[in-house]
């Protein structure tokens, strides 16, 4: 990155964690990120990478420029409440990763018409593999826009979506679609489990195609994926029938009601949290 600011993460758990390690694999100075958690046990895993760490909010809000929101959506408002309080964030450019919570509702929580930036990650970052959709208002400055997109362009891929409402869009396509692909793969596994195949057999095959066709479907890119598919498909072989199943059995269909499913739940949570 061209330029690093202070980074307090408020909430130390899954997303936290591939971002931050994300960052610091990616070469980002430790010394410019701080993880806070409500409770100690989480945070031995930020101590080990170098960064600074703290149960007090407080205090990493004190230590940055830069504060990102990633409680749980049900305890955002009592959190960020407690920080409005302590009267240090109106310097300060947050960042939402929070499924369902709109940057006018975090704005209330906060008490000030801070600049949020609302962010969709998701755990790839991990590996530098992550996607994430970013939203921001008229309230945000560009530079604080280039920043943000920096800070997730090193851990993956971003994408900035004009309205906020199509960060629910995000997150079913990418936030919560790594869990789509464990989900299948899983299925996978058992049934070549169900085969025969011992643990490790069954794990080497479903991981390595799997890898396989993500790692061909990132080398074609000027090719559409039902092409790829065509690829596999041998007239009336064995992928050709596996494949009609699955189109007999609505997988498109399926598919589409599960990203809709996502998109309703986030709509949901705009209005209870
Ligand atoms: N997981 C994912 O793939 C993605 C998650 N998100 C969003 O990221 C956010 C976090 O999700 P995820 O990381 O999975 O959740 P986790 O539960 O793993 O992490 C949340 C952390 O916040 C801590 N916490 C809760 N309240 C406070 C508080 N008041 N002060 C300090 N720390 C607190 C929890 O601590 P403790 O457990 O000790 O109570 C926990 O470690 C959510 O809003 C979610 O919508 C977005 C995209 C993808
Ligand atoms: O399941 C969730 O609500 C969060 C948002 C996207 C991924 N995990």
């Amino acid at each position: 990155m061209k330029k690093t600011k202070k980074i307090t993460f408020i909430g130390a758990g899954n997303m936290a964690r591939s971002i931050i390690k994300g960052l610091v694999n990616a070469g980002y100075p430790a010394s410019e990120i701080m993880a806070c958690n409500r409770t100690a046990e989480k945070l031995a895993f930020f101590s080990q990478l170098g960064i600074n760490t703290s149960t007090d909010n407080d205090q990493g809000v004190a230590f940055a420029d830069v504060v990102v929101l990633a409680v749980k959506p049900q305890f955002m408002q009592a959190m960020c409440e407690s920080l409005a309080q302590h009267g240090k964030c109106t310097d300060k450019v947050f960042v939402s990763i929070a499924a369902g919570l709109t940057v006018a509702r975090l704005q209330a929580f906060l008490g000030c018409p801070c600049p949020v930036i609302r962010v969709m990650p998701n755990t790839p970052s991990l590996i530098g593999r992550g996607v994430s959709g970013l939203y921001a208002n008229d309230d945000v400055s560009d530079s604080d826009k280039t920043f943000v997109a920096e800070m997730m362009n090193a851990v993956g891929t971003t994408i900035w979506v004009p309205e906020e409402s199509q960060i629910n869009g995000v997150i079913a396509a990418a936030g919560s679609s790594p869990a789509y692909f464990f989900l299948f793969l899983e299925a996978m596994e058992q049934e070549a489990l169900n085969m025969g195949f011992d643990k490790n057999a069954a794990r080497a095959m479903v991981e390595n195609a799997m890898l396989g066709a993500a790692e061909m479907v990132c080398h074609n890119s000027d090719l559409e994926l039902s092409e790829l598919r065509a690829q596999v498909t041998s007239k009336g072989g064995t992928t050709a029938k596996a494949i009609e199943h699955f189109q007999q059995q609505g997988l498109s269909e399926l598919v589409q009601n599960a990203m809709r499913a996502a998109v309703t739940r986030a709509q949901e949570m705009e209005k209870t949290f």
